[in-house]
């Protein structure tokens, strides 16, 4: 009988084109995502030595990291910005590459267009010069990041040089707790085996509390795999991926897609397949999670209070808290539900699609019948992940709960989230982000960020603190 593999393995052997003594692969990508940040520089060297565009119809471009979220009818007014969504327009005409551009309904973020789309589909190697690339892998596909030079080398060549990586398990045994969601989940683990935890592996999520998630659940999971250091994270597919997937424009139609799916179903991982690594979490018992300091391991239940340095033994642990506090300007004890905040992101590859609308709203409207609106002082600003998820939303009156308890209902984009639009704190700012990354300066110079979930981040908004979102539900 055949070695029992894994879904990494199964999806990486479809692939190989040419395999090296040293293990080194040429392997074929099925799909690649464009984006304007990382894709000048390949079209470029394109030019610069007379090559195609190997397969355009297997390459699907959108501008999201420079739009701005604002009435876009005028254009974009920063001149860096609107050069560089210019320039992805006009190398996409020149290179024949299917584009949704900025004033498309379909436009919105890289990695929730795609799945939107039906692009992204299991058992596929999908890249794109972007690291969160890895939320792809909720599907069952090998989905990572890839450098300008490797985007370049995909276009022209439509494969990758690339070794294996490592296999990891996690396996994450309960059901999740009312109020509790695949944010809570994610940034557990990341506090669990930390932002090296994954380094060298793709991780493959398994267990009933990760069966029991949604699309858009196995999504926020998988897209931040790359923060707990992971290539890429896996999810195998089953019948939740093909409902999600079933008549969305790219995907296999009438026989076809009956024989899709039985090829989808031979993809998860062999009874007794081996993996380099296993870990197993248990969530019966979790508390919604709030990063405190400047790297996504710094989590704790929003029940905690703000670690003390001088309780720490290791002094370049030590330092590192210190540092992240100053920077965070946070006084070790303070109860994490003490902390005032200025403003509220809700958006974001992570957590920009409808079912994270639809909490954040289901808290607002809670709010507002008791009376409450968005804390005094208090900016909130909800960014839909595309155009498809905000017409979805304001079809269901999303958009009218949110504005009516005060939130600043905007136009898709990547925003605030790195703030490479208008979008961004200012120094010193506070913000309770539904976002991925809390490193120093992410959301604008001098500002601070904590992580949390779509409903952390609504009952922050409507308190003015990091506030536990547990108040809000009955
Ligand atoms: C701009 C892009 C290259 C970057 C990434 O690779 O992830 C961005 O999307 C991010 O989230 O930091
Ligand atoms: S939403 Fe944030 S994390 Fe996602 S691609 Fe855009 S900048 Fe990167």
């Amino acid at each position: 009988m055949a070695r029992p593999r894994t879904l990494f393995e199964k999806i990486w052997d479809n692939h190989v084109v040419e395999r090296q003594d040293d293990g080194t692969c040429l392997i074929y990508i099925d799909r690649h995502l464009v984006h304007e940040v990382t894709s000048p520089q390949a079209f470029e060297g394109l030019r610069l030595s007379g090559r195609k565009v190997r397969r355009p119809e297997a390459t699907l471009a959108v501008p999201d990291h420079n739009v701005p979220t604002s009435d876009r009818s005028k254009g974009i007014e920063d001149e860096e910005s609107r050069i560089q969504v210019e320039t992805l327009s006009s190398n996409c005409a020149e290179f024949g590459v299917p584009l949704i551009d900025m004033n498309d309904v379909r436009q919105g973020i890289v990695h929730i267009i795609g799945p939107e789309q039906g692009l992204t589909q299991p058992g596929m190697t999908i890249v794109c010069g972007d690291s969160h690339t890895s939320t792809h892998g909720a599907f069952g596909a090998l989905a990572f990041g890839i450098g300008t030079s490797e985007v370049e080398h995909v276009l022209a060549t439509q494969t990758l040089i690339q070794r294996p990586a490592k296999n990891m398990r996690i396996a994450v045994d309960g059901a999740l707790p009312h109020g509790i969601t695949a944010k809570d989940l994610v940034l557990a683990i990341i506090g669990k085996i930390g932002t090296a935890g994954g380094t060298g592996h793709v991780i493959e999520y398994a267990g009933p509390a990760v069966r029991g998630l949604s699309m858009e659940g196995r999504m926020t999971v998988c897209n931040m795999s790359i923060e707990g250091g992971a290539r890429a994270g896996l999810i195998a597919p089953d019948q939740t991926t093909f409902d999600y997937l079933k008549g969305r424009p790219m995907v296999p139609k009438a026989g076809a897609w009956e024989q899709a799916v039985a090829f989808w179903k031979s993809l998860p991982s062999d009874e007794g397949a081996a993996y380099d690594k296993e870990v197993t979490l248990s969530v019966s018992e979790i508390e919604p999670q709030v990063t405190w300091g400047t790297s996504p391991e710094d989590v704790l239940p929003i029940s905690g209070v703000v670690p003390d340095p001088a309780a720490i033994a290791d002094e370049g642990q030590r330092q590192g808290v210190e540092r992240s506090l100053k920077y965070m300007g946070l006084t070790p004890g303070t109860r994490l539900q003490d902390v005032a905040i200025d403003k509220v992101f809700i958006g974001s590859c992570t957590n920009g699609r409808i079912e994270d609308l639809r909490a954040v709203a289901a808290i607002a409207q809670k709010a507002l019948a008791g009376g409450r609106k968005v804390a005094e002082g208090v900016y909130a600003m909800v960014v839909p992940g595309s155009g498809l998820v905000k017409e979805q939303a304001e079809a269901e009156g999303l958009d009218r709960i949110l504005v009516e308890a005060g939130f600043d209902w905007r136009e898709p984009g990547c925003s605030m989230c790195l703030a490479m639009n208008a979008d961004k704190l200012k120094p010193g700012e506070r913000c309770a982000s539904t976002s991925n990354r809390n490193f120093e300066g992410r959301q604008g110079p001098g500002g601070r960020t904590h992580l949390v979930s779509p409903g952390m981040a609504a009952a922050a908004a409507l308190t003015g603190r990091l506030a536990d979102v547990r108040e809000f539900l009955g």
